[in-house]
Parts: C-alpha cells; sequence; structure tokens
C-alpha cells in the first residue's frame, strides 16, 4: 500500500500513542506522524465547536493556535524531555542552539484559511538533528491525509509543453511568480499554508512551490523533509541549502519542485527577480 494511503486514518492510531506508549519505544518519524495527525484532529474538533464556543475570525485563529500549541508542547516535553523546541507559538529561549535534537513546530500553518472554514491548512512536526532534518510530518486535516519524510519517490510525468503548474500564497504571491506568469510558460495556482502547498507538490497535484518575502523555519521545517523523503528539490530561490536551527530562524524564501525542473526554475527565478 502507498505510505501516504497508511498514514490515511492513521489518527485513531495517534491517539493511543500519546497517553498510552507506556515503555513502547516509538521512532521519531512515527512520533511526529503521532502528533501533527493528533494535533489537527484536535484543531477540527475546536473548529466544529466554533459556533457554539462564539468563535469566528481572529478569535477563531487565537483559539487554534492555543490548542495546538499545548497539545504539542506537552507531548513532545513529556516523551522527549530531553530535547528542545522551536514553535511559531512559544517564546524562543534559544537553549535549541546548545541541543543536539531540535522539534520544530508549527502548531497550525494557514491560520486564516483554518479559521475562514477551508482546507488548505496544516499542522508542522520536524526533527532536526546534528545539523539535518532527519524527519518530519505534515497533517492536512482538511484533507484526512498526514505525510511523512519516509513516503517514497514522486513519479512523475513529462511536462510536455504544458504551463508549469506553481503554488503561490493565495493572500501575498510573490513578485517573482508575478514575472514568471507574465514572462514563461506558468500557471499560478493560488493556496493558504506553506504546508499545504509544498503538499500539493509532494503530491505531483502542482510541480513546484515558490514564496520570497518573508517566512520562518517553522513554516517550511517539516515540509520540507517531507518533499526531501519525496526525491523533491528543495533550497533557497538562489538556490543555496535551506539551513534550520539557526540563531534567527528567519528563512524568508523557498524553491520546492520537482528534481527535473530544478536548473529551469532556478534560472527563471534569477532572470525575472
Ligand atoms: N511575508 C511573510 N512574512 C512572514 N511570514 C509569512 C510571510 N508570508 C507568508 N508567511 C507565513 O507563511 C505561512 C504560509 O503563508 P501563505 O498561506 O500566505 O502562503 C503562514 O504561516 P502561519 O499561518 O503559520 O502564520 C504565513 O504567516
Ligand atoms: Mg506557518
Amino acid at each position: 500500500m502507498d505510505s501516504i494511503a497508511e498514514h490515511h486514518g492513521s489518527w485513531g492510531r495517534s491517539w493511543f500513542s500519546y497517553g498510552g506508549m507506556g515503555d513502547i519505544q516509538v521512532g521519531d518519524l512515527q512520533r511526529a506522524i503521532d502528533l501533527a495527525g493528533s494535533a489537527g484532529k484536535k484543531l477540527l474538533e475546536l473548529r466544529a465547536q466554533a459556533g457554539e464556543l462564539g468563535l469566528e475570525g481572529h478569535a477563531l485563529k487565537d483559539a487554534g493556535d492555543k490548542v495546538s500549541q499545548q497539545y504539542l508542547d506537552r507531548a513532545l516535553r513529556e516523551l522527549n524531555p530531553e530535547d528542545a523546541i522551536l514553535s511559531e507559538e512559544a517564546l524562543d529561549d534559544k537553549r535549541r542552539l546548545k541541543s543536539k535534537r531540535v522539534w520544530i513546530i508549527d502548531p497550525l500553518d494557514g491560520t486564516r484559511e483554518y479559521s475562514e472554514f477551508r482546507s488548505d491548512w496544516a499542522v508542522h512536526v520536524a526533527l532536526w538533528e546534528n545539523g539535518s532534518l532527519v524527519a518530519g510530518a505534515v497533517a492536512l486535516p482538511g484533507l484526512d491525509l498526514v505525510l511523512g519524510s519516509d513516503d517514497g519517490q514522486l513519479d512523475v510525468a513529462e511536462i510536455n509543453g504544458r504551463p508549469v503548474r506553481i503554488a503561490v500564497s493565495r493572500t501575498r504571491a510573490p513578485e517573482v511568480t508575478n514575472q514568471l506568469a507574465q514572462h514563461t510558460n506558468v500557471e499560478l495556482v493560488p493556496m493558504g499554508s506553506a504546508g499545504y502547498k509544498v503538499c500539493a507538490v509532494a503530491r505531483g497535484e502542482v510541480d513546484a512551490y515558490i514564496h520570497a518575502g518573508g517566512q520562518f523555519e517553522w513554516d517550511s521545517a517539516a515540509p520540507v523533509a517531507v518533499a526531501a523523503g519525496k526525491g523533491l528539490h528543495t533550497s533557497r530561490i538562489d538556490g543555496r541549502a535551506l539551513e534550520y536551527n539557526r540563531d534567527d530562524p528567519y528563512l524568508p524564501d523557498l524553491l520546492v519542485c520537482r528534481a527535473d525542473l530544478k536548473d529551469t526554475l532556478l534560472d527563471a527565478i534569477r532572470e525575472h527577480s
């Protein structure tokens, strides 16, 4: 069975794994998959109750961030007490800079889309160890999917003259992608959430995701781990390597694409930036 399909519907298992593990050893990747899936399930439950709780707009965004952050933080501290955590929703105490292992999490990526009752939002859980990302999971609760960094190579067909489909932010598409759409054979596909967009590449729905203008390590760590597992190209938009657990977690741009499009897209970005 395809391993994305295996992760599909794994949430029952994930409830079991946090709170009932006892002495059973769970691998880091399975832990990331379980925790992202369970946090996603909590977010869906919260949203289903939004009406009766009187939550909408900013209040729903804040409640979602909080519910998922509290769940992930508590679970990671209890399950991996030696490890450090870098989260969008917590103060960065920099303990992570002296730690060998750091969980990089975005409890709710695509907060805006979550609050608009759309399905393009995600939960990110990645593990950085000794200089590189070693495991990552992205939950897409709106699609009932959890993608892990072990999901195997993506099979792709030749582009064959059709437009290259590039996922971009639906609210702040970068100028460089507008330029690409004007001057090259490119179709822009707007959607919310960095994790959702990277997974759209990993699922073969689009050919690339380009972002520029601002982002942080938690927006891309788990998605990039998933993409690398799929054999996709991942880098800054100038081709430099993406680095994680840096002192300053600002990581403003990235390119995730099918490996066969890497040179074409890096050249096009250079020409039209
Ligand atoms: N210019 C910018 N500066 C900082 N963060 C940005 C950004 N553009 C996008 N992001 C972050 O990247 C994620 C995906 O954005 P988008 O949906 O527009 O593509 C969002 O994460 P959060 O929803 O976790 O805040 C958003 O905040
Ligand atoms: Mg984010």
